[in-house]
Formats: C-alpha cells, structure tokens, sequence
C-alpha cells in the first residue's frame, strides 16, 4: 500500500509541537503529529494543577487548562495525530523526503520534520535507595498530579530546584506538614518562590538526603524516611504520609545522535542573519525547549515564537516561492466561516 508522504512531520506534542500543528494548518500544510506518550501537552503534564501566570494574552490557567485549549488550538486543521509511537531515527530518501523509524516498526514519511522533542523523552530520575520502587504503588511519587492526595497529609519532598520549591509552596496551605530535604545548602528555585517557602511552615532541612524508606509493618507503603545531615552524619526519622521526589529527569535524546541531526551550532551564538529554527539537515526544523540561542526562552511562550518560524521554514522549504511568513489571523480566509459561528454562539450566550 503507497504510504502518504505528509508536508511536515511534527515529532512531540507538546506546546511546540502542539502550536506548530496549528500553524501549519493555518498555512495550508499537510501535517502529521508523531508522540511518544499516549496524551497530548508534553512536559505541562508534569504540573497538571500549577497555575500558570506567564503566558501572555491568558489570565492565570492551570497546567490541565492549558493542555486542553493547546490540544483545542493544535487539532483546529485536524492534523493526523499518532500517540504512543517513539520516533527512533531520520533517514532522507533519494527525492529528499524523509522517513521517520519508529518503535513499533511502522515509518512515517514526509517533504519536511520539526523536532518539538522539548529536552527529550522525559523520565523522573529516581531515588536511589534500593528496594524504593516497591513504593511507587503506594505513596511515593514522582510528581504531583493531585493536590487534593496530599490535603491534611505529613509530605516529604525532596529535591531543591523550581519543581520541588512550587510543590512545596503549593502544598504548603493544604497539607498538615511539609518537610523539604536537599542535599545542598543553598535552594535553586526562583527568588520569589524561595522567599515564599521560608516564609512558609514548610521545614527545610539543607544540607540533607535520603538514606532509608521505612515500610509500615514491613507494608507496601512508607511509614519513615531517614535523613542524614552531610555536615556531622547524624540521621533522624520523620514519620510521613507521601514523600514526593523531584530529582529531575533523565532525557532520552537519542533520536537526534541516531540521525546524525546537530542543532545549527550558529544559532547557540545567535549569528545573525541564521534562522533559528534551522538544523544541520536542510527541511529539518526544530523549535520549544529543544533549541538553544542566545535569548532564547525556555517557556511555553516561547515555544509558541519558535513554531512559527520553524513552520514558516518548512513552507518555504516545499514552495519557495511561498510568503516568508504567515499573515495575521484574521486575514486568513480559512477563519471566515469559523469566525461567523464563533460570534453567533456570542451573541446568543449574550441574548441569555
Ligand atoms: C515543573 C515545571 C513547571 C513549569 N512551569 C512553567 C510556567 O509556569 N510557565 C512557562 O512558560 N513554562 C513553564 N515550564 C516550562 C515549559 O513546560 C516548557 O518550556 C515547555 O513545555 C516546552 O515545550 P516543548 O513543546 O518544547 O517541549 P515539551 O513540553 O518537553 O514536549 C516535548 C514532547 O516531545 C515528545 N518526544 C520527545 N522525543 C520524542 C520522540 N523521539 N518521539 C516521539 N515523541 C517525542 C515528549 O514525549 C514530549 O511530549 C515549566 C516546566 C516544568 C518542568
């Protein structure tokens, strides 16, 4: 069966990849959105129920919000979506189309690639206590998903970056203690957050790690966790409820090394006159956390910037002789008819 060669390959659905779909189909593009996980929204899953302040044009959303109105927004031209697929390698072809390998077996073809793969596939970096993952049934965790787990809860999160510190100060008003272990003295978090903790009744012990989990009566779920100082040894045993471990990730970024792409090393010193999106394959473009420039914003509204410059590229990539970018929404022909619904529903929700 002759398989579709599709304009643009987008591997990652996250917000990258997610405003890429969206605007590939504003510019008329055959598109296709290849996943790893078996959902929509990349790293926000990690905070599902944190507010988000920073993305402008929007009042304050939580991360589920978010991935809803991203999925909404990137499904508008209805690109093919396949969830649950790794893409393994990146071969090009005689006519200078590629073929994407994949997990399962199954290649995908395309005129052109964005790599939205933000710092990889992401899996928690674990605890490094024997016997641990035992736990991961019960009550230790690798993120928060839900804020309501841990409400009247003893928590110990241990960890002393941006994550760990908006747990903690997210869990702070619900729980009925927070413990905070790190092994360094001095916490990572932004100024503000860090302010707003030691403010808080959370208990920070710097200087500390992990060195043992307890199971009740030998159970499947923690009852302690012992914390050794690093400046005299000493150890002491908390009794808890959840501990939540935020140790960062380990990224499987082994797409990129398995087919030979190098981010433009130009845009790292942001050259200028160098697209940004551009990598060292001509029609492979990249764009979100996965880039690195001078400036560049690891932020979903930067991702949103790089998506459209790395679309904009692949447009002219196929048709040359294509605008170099995109016009303004509402100058799209393609929005008339969605426009003329959308103000009837409002002017029907404001005649209720
Ligand atoms: C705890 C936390 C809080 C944050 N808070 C904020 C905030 O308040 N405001 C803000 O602006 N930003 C925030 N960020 C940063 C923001 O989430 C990222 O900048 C953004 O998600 C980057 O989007 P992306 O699409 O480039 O990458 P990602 O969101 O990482 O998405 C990449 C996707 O690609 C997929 N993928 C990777 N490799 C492959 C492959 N080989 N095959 C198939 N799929 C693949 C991954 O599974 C993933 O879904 C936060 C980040 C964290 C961790």
């Amino acid at each position: 069966m002759e398989q579709t060669v599709f304009d643009v390959t987008i591997i990652g659905g996250g917000p990258a990849g997610l405003y890429s779909a969206f605007y590939s189909g504003l510019r008329e593009m055959r598109t296709k959105l290849i996943e790893y996980q078996p959902f929509l929204g990349g790293k926000v899953n990690v905070y599902p129920e944190k507010m988000i302040w920073d993305i402008g044009g929007l009042t304050p959303v939580t991360g589920e919000q978010l991935i809803q109105q991203l999925t909404q927004q990137g499904l508008t031209f209805q690109p093919e979506v396949v969830l649950g697929e790794k893409v393994t390698s990146i071969s090009q072809n005689a006519d200078r189309t590629f073929t994407l390998h994949t997990a399962s077996g199954t290649p995908h073809y395309s005129k052109t690639i964005i790599l939205a793969i933000g710092g990889g596939i992401l899996k928690p970096t674990k605890l490094e206590i024997e016997g641990a993952e035992r736990f991961e049934v019960t009550n230790l965790h690798y993120t928060v998903k839900s804020l309501g787990r841990f409400k009247g809860k003893t928590v110990l999160i241990s960890g002393g970056g941006n994550t760990a510190i908006d747990w903690a100060n997210e869990l702070a008003p619900i729980a009925k203690k927070v413990y905070l272990t790190y092994r360094k003295e001095v916490l990572k978090g932004h100024e503000a957050e860090v302010s707003k903790l030691m403010k808080s009744h959370v208990a920070c012990l710097l200087n500390t790690s992990i060195v043992k989990l307890t199971g009740a009566k030998g159970g499947e779920a923690i009852h302690s966790v012992w914390i050794q100082n690093h400046e005299d040894g000493s150890i002491v045993e908390l009794e808890v409820d959840e501990v939540v471990v935020s140790h960062g990730y380990e990224r499987d970024k082994a797409l990129l090394d398995n087919s030979e792409i190098q981010m433009n090393m130009a845009n790292e010193y942001g050259v200028a006159g160098t697209p940004l999106s551009e990598t060292s394959v001509e029609g492979i473009f990249a764009a979100g956390d996965i880039l690195a420039y001078e400036g560049k914003l690891h932020l979903i509204a930067g991702a949103f910037q790089d998506a459209a410059n790395a679309v904009n590229r692949a447009k002219q990539y196929i048709t040359p002789e294509a605008e170099a970018y995109g016009m303004v929404s509402s100058h799209n022909d393609l929005f008339i008819e969605k426009n003329r619904e959308l103000k009837r529903q409002l002017f029907a929700a404001m005649a209720d």
